[in-house]
């Protein structure tokens, strides 16, 4: 009997719900001890701040190691090998190794580094599971209707290539063992479907779609599906390897803007959506520090839906600061965004 520890990949585009679905999988864990490993693009830790603290006993602050040293799947033996190996020799190692990929990341190059000879005989990954913001995808911003995209590339050969939110969105399902439609409180029965549709295109043989809101999906389905993925690459495509390049993660930008102490939130939720309007922003996310409140507020936008709640009481020692991170296709216009952003 095998004893390898199994580890549980989650992919999928920036805001597309990953960090909703590890909270719901946390808090829903009936006992079993999960470590993760969290990877994000920008440098403000929000999503192990958002993550940390909600599943005590199932994972300790320990158990939760952020990866910020750029994309994880550029910096795996630098960064991601040493760190589970670190999670591995721990005298009382985890049930279950949860890993979250930044939202533009590929997955292949991560379950690649499974295959090394240190750790493969000591993990194996169970599943690779891909995040769909079932709303984005109905608005076209990734790929749009395939039958038009297909329609103006073979009009004009100039359009071969595909965009880098297009192709980031086809790795990631292309890599999949189940795929995980989210969101489906913001699109009606008939989009769901023609969402469900042009995901299926991409799917490899035999791979699941589940339909959720807020990644509430139990448990009891995301683990366990014993994929053993690297053993399985050659059935992964990846446009990179097919065109001997790269991944490029100069196609996108990121940055973080502090905006000081908030007296109106709702300015800043104006002025953000102002921001979305007028420049090519894909994420928006960060942590608001309000005049005259006790608790910081959680900023979270994708596209121009915004998102705000506070969480949890400022600590003691803690820095009070307004920060976001600001994330966006290349040649975002940083000091525009910030005007704006400052109000
Ligand atoms: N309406 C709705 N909003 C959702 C759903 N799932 C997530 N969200 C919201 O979408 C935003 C992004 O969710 P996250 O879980 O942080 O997404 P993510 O994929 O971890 O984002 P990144 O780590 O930045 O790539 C948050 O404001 C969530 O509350 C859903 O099913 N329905």
């Amino acid at each position: 009997m095998s004893t390898k520890i199994p580890a549980t990949v989650i992919t999928g585009f920036l805001g597309a719900g990953k960090t909703s679905l590890i909270r719901h999988l946390l808090e829903n864990a009936r006992g079993r001890r999960l470590a993760l490993i969290i990877n994000e693009f920008g440098d403000l830790g929000v999503d192990r701040e958002l993550l940390a603290g909600c599943g005590s006993a199932t994972c300790r602050e320990e158990d939760i190691v952020e990866l910020t040293n750029g994309c994880i799947c550029c910096t795996v033996a630098d960064d991601f090998l040493p760190t589970i190996e670190k999670l591995l020799n721990q005298p009382n190692p985890p049930d279950h190794i949860v890993i979250e990929t930044s939202g533009l990341a590929l997955p292949k190059p991560l379950v690649k580094a499974f295959a090394w000879p240190e750790i493969r005989t000591r993990v194996t990954v169970d599943g690779v599971v891909a995040v769909i913001d079932a709303e984005a995808v109905a608005a076209g911003r990734f790929a749009g209707d395939p039958a038009a995209v297909q329609a103006a590339r073979e009009a004009d050969d100039s359009l071969d290539h595909e965009s880098p939110l297009e192709e980031l969105f086809e790795e990631q399902i292309q890599c999949a063992d189940m795929v995980v439609l989210n969101k489906a409180d913001r699109v009606d029965a008939t989009t769901l479907d023609r969402v469900s549709r042009i995901v299926a295109e991409h799917l490899r043989p035999a791979v699941k779609t589940v339909v959720s809101v807020q990644g509430g999906i139990d448990p009891l389905v995301l683990l366990g599906l014993g994929a053993a993925a690297e053993d399985d690459l050659d059935s992964r495509p990846s446009h990179h390897e097919l065109e001997g390049e790269d991944h490029d993660h100069d196609d996108f930008d990121s940055f973080v803007i502090e905006i000081g102490t908030v007296e109106l939130p709702e300015r800043v939720e104006e002025r953000i959506l102002a921001a979305v309007a007028a420049h090519d922003i894909l994420r928006i996310k960060g942590f608001l520090h309000v005049e005259g409140k006790p608790m910081r507020q959680v900023v979270q936008g994708v596209g121009d839906r915004i998102q705000r709640y506070y969480d949890r009481r400022w600590k003691q020692d803690e820095n009070r600061r307004s920060e976001l991170v600001v994330i966006g296709q290349r040649g975002l216009d940083r000091s525009a965004i910030e005007t704006i952003l400052r109000g």
